[in-house]
Parts: structure tokens; sequence; C-alpha cells
């Protein structure tokens, strides 16, 4: 093990990591809830406000993967989409089976400049989660329930409000809605069976509920549907534990740029036309276990500096107050001050440690795990 290794690997470093992260994210927090009444006043500009102040924040997860563990990410796709991408509203539509996978996503968006405006369509469990989900209020971020009868007008209400976005942003869409598990796919291919569709070897079912109303609302905002299919190099598993500890990864990712013309309105040819493209998903994966790459060539974009003068920013400011407070805090001799701020540091250590812990699939949610019942019993409907 090299000595840059063996350091990203101390507890220390990855505790100066989170700190910042910690620290610099509730002041964001904080000063996005300043441009509360600029919301009134000009709207525009608050949200342009708070593309920028989202970057502070997601872009240090971002140099967590690039810099700090040094993660690759390969861009398979056809060159001349690649002109395009960055520079037009586009919904993404991603497979949902590593835990980084949202990251990745992340990295996409900051190579292409669009990681501030970046939205995706969310379960509502998230807007709750400190920093991130506090950020994503402020950037216009579509929350559901997972509940169609709740989520299909609150949905495509959001989605409207997109309309005059004044930033090119991209909508990630994960169409299985909830992470791969062995468990998740047996029951999804059970429904996929009632329903005489294909089965599908790498993705869960995909719902197609949520794709529609996408498609529909952002009709003559985005331009296009990104296919996109993640797996990473050598059966890799990857995790933001690993991340921090500073474990390189390599993702590949195969992106198809499909224009939005060519998805049907009508609600089942929709339907029908996104069972198809995971049919189509399912087969690259297969492709990729086969032969350790997507079809097509490689477009790679170089990742930006930006993301880690970001973070030895917010590094400077706020490891020098926190240095002075440490010295303080000893030379008071206090043993009440230091047990108190023990505390106070194991409850934000144990905070972080939760907020972690939403990325990981053992300890997500039961969605998919229990719905074949009613699915089964009951002959599929037109959903309108
Ligand atoms: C160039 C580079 C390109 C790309 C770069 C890549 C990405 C970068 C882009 C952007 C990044 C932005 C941000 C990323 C940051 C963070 C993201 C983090 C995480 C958030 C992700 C989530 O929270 S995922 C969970 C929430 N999202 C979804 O659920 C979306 C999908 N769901 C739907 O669309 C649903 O339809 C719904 C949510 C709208 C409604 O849910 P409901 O449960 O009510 O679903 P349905 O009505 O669809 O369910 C009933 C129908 O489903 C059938 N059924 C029953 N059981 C199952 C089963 N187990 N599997 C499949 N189907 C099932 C049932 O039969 C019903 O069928 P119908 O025929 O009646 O439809
Ligand atoms: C600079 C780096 C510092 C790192 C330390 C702090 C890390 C804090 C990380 C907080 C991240 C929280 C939000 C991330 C979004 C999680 C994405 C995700 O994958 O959600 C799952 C849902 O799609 C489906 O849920 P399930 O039904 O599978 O359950």
């Amino acid at each position: 093990m090299g000595l840059l290794q063996l350091l990203k690997s101390q507890f220390l470093c990855q505790l100066i990591i989170c700190y910042v992260f910690l620290a610099s994210g509730l002041i964001v927090n904080l000063l996005q809830l300043c441009t509360s009444p600029l919301w009134l006043i000009n709207k525009q500009l608050a949200r342009r406000l708070n593309v920028r102040l989202a970057y502070c924040i997601s872009s240090q997860m971002v140099a967590a993967l690039e810099w700090w563990s040094g993660t690759e990410c390969t861009l398979y796709t056809d060159p001349k989409s690649y002109s395009l991408y960055g520079n037009e509203n586009a919904i993404v539509v991603l497979n949902h089976m590593f835990e980084i996978d949202f990251l990745c996503g992340w990295t996409f968006c900051e190579r292409f400049g669009v990681l501030g405006s970046s939205k995706v369509l969310a379960k509502k469990e998230l807007a709750y989660v400190p920093i991130i989900g506090w950020m994503w209020y402020f950037l216009e971020i579509v929350f559901c329930k997972r509940k169609w009868e709740e989520d299909r007008t609150t949905v495509a209400q959001s989605l409207q409000r997109l309309q005059d976005y004044p930033e090119n942003f991209w909508f990630l869409l994960y169409c299985e809605g909830t992470r791969f598990t062995p468990k998740k796919h047996q029951i999804s291919m059970q429904v996929a069976e009632s329903k005489g569709l294909p089965k599908l070897k790498y993705h869960l079912l995909p719902r197609t509920k949520g794709f529609w109303v996408t498609v529909q609302n952002l009709r003559g905002t985005a331009a296009a549907v990104y296919d996109s299919t993640l797996n990473f190099r050598n059966n890799e598993a990857p995790t933001l534990l690993g991340i921090l500890n500073g474990k390189k990864y390599h993702a590949d990712l195969y992106v198809r740029r499909i224009p939005l013309e060519l998805i049907p309105e009508d609600e089942a040819e929709c339907a029908a036309w996104l069972h198809k493209l995971y049919q189509e998903k399912d087969s690259f994966q297969e492709h990729y276990t086969e032969t350790g790459r997507f079809p097509g060539p490689i477009v790679s974009p170089a990742r930006r500096p930006w993301s880690l003068i970001n973070w030895l920013f917010w590094s400077c400011l706020l490891l020098y107050p926190l240095a002075l407070l440490l010295i303080q805090l000893i030379s008071s001799g206090s043993v009440l001050t230091i047990v108190v701020s023990a505390a106070i540091c194991y409850a934000a250590s144990a905070g972080v440690r939760w907020m972690i812990g939403q990325t990981e699939i053992n300890r997500g949610s039961n969605y998919g795990n229990k719905e074949q019942i009613d699915s089964l019993r009951k002959p599929s409907k037109a959903s309108t």
C-alpha cells in the first residue's frame, strides 16, 4: 500500500472530509433559506443562485469520487450526440443497481456542466435527509410517495413548474423505482410474467407511470431521453464508504440519445415503449457481462478541476476555525466543555453515518418486496 493510499484509509482524513461536508452543507442550506424572499421578487435569479449554491454541496461528493478515490468514468456514446450533452434539457433513464449510481450520474453532470441544476424523481423520504434533501427543496426536485393515486397530480404539477427553468438540466428517472435486490427481482419478474412481458435478467420491471407523466409534462421543455446503462468493471459493488476509504473503481456508462418526439404520447403505447427499452438495456448488460464493454465508441469527457477547487475553498474556510476551537478547548482544561464537545462530535458522526446509510442497499425500503400480491390478483388495466 502506497503512502497516499495509507493516508486515504486513515479515519482522521475521512473525519475531516465529513466535517467539511457537514459544516459547509449546513452553511449552504442556510444561505438557500436566505434566498426565500428573492423567490417572490425575482424567481429566475433565485433559481440561478440556488443552482450555484447546490453545486457547492453536490460537487464535494463528486470531488470525493473523482479526486479522492480516483474513480474513473468511461462514457460509451455516439459522438454526434455528445456535442448536445449539457446544451439541452434531457430526461435521463438509468438502471438502479449500485449504491453510488447517483454519484456516477452526478459526475457526468459535472463534466457536462449541469451539476447544480440536475434533478431527479426522488422518493419523498429523501427530502428529510439533512443537507442533500434540504438542498433539493430549493432546487425544485420532484418528490413522489410511490403511491400513484397521490403522485399523479403532485408529480405532474412539480414537473410543470420546470417548464421555464432558466438553466439546462437533466432530469433523472430510475424507472425501476427501487434498487435491485434478488428478492425484488424475483417478485418483479412474477409481475412481468403475469403481464405477459419477457423476463429481464439485470433489471427490475420498470414502473411506467412516472416515465409517462414525466415525458408528457416535459414535452417542449426536454429535447431527448438519454437512455443510460451503468456498470462497474470487475463485478465490483462500489459503496460510498469505499469511496471515503479512497478505493478506486471504474464505472462504464452507455448512453443513447433518443429524441422526445419518438416517444409515444398515448399512455399504453408509452408503457410498451419503456418495457421494450428495458429489454434492450438488459441486452446491453448481457453484452457487458460477456465482453467487458458496452457497444459503440468511447468518448469520455475529462474531469474538471472545479469540484476540487470548491472542496479546497471550503476546507480552507472551515478547518482553520476548527483548529482554533480545538486549541482553545484543550487549553481551557474544563472537563465539562471537553465532554460536551466530544458528545457533539459523536452525534455529528452518527448523523453522517445515518446519511451514508441512506445509500446502502441493505438498509433500503421494502418497496417492490410486496406489491406482487395485489398486482397478480388484479388483471392489468389502463391506469389513467
Ligand atoms: C451523458 C450522461 C448521461 C447520463 C448521466 C446519468 C445521470 C445523471 C442525471 C441526473 C442526476 C440527478 C440527480 C441524481 C442525484 C441523486 C438521485 C438519488 C436518488 C433518488 C432516486 C429515488 O428516490 S428512486 C425512487 C423514486 N422514483 C421512482 O419510483 C420512479 C419510478 N416510479 C414510477 O414511475 C411509479 O410509477 C410512481 C412512483 C410514479 C408511482 O408509484 P406506484 O408504486 O404507485 O407505482 P405504479 O402505479 O407504477 O405501480 C403499480 C403498477 O406496477 C406494477 N407492479 C406491481 N408490483 C410491481 C413490481 N414489483 N415490479 C414492477 N411492477 C410492479 C403493477 O402491476 C401496476 O402496473 P400497471 O400496469 O397498473 O401500471
Ligand atoms: C464529500 C463526501 C462526504 C461524504 C459524507 C457524507 C455523505 C452523505 C451522503 C448523503 C447522501 C444522501 C442522499 C443520496 C441519495 C440516495 C440515492 C438512493 O440510492 O436512493 C435510493 C432510492 O433511489 C430507492 O430507494 P430504495 O427503495 O432502494 O430504498
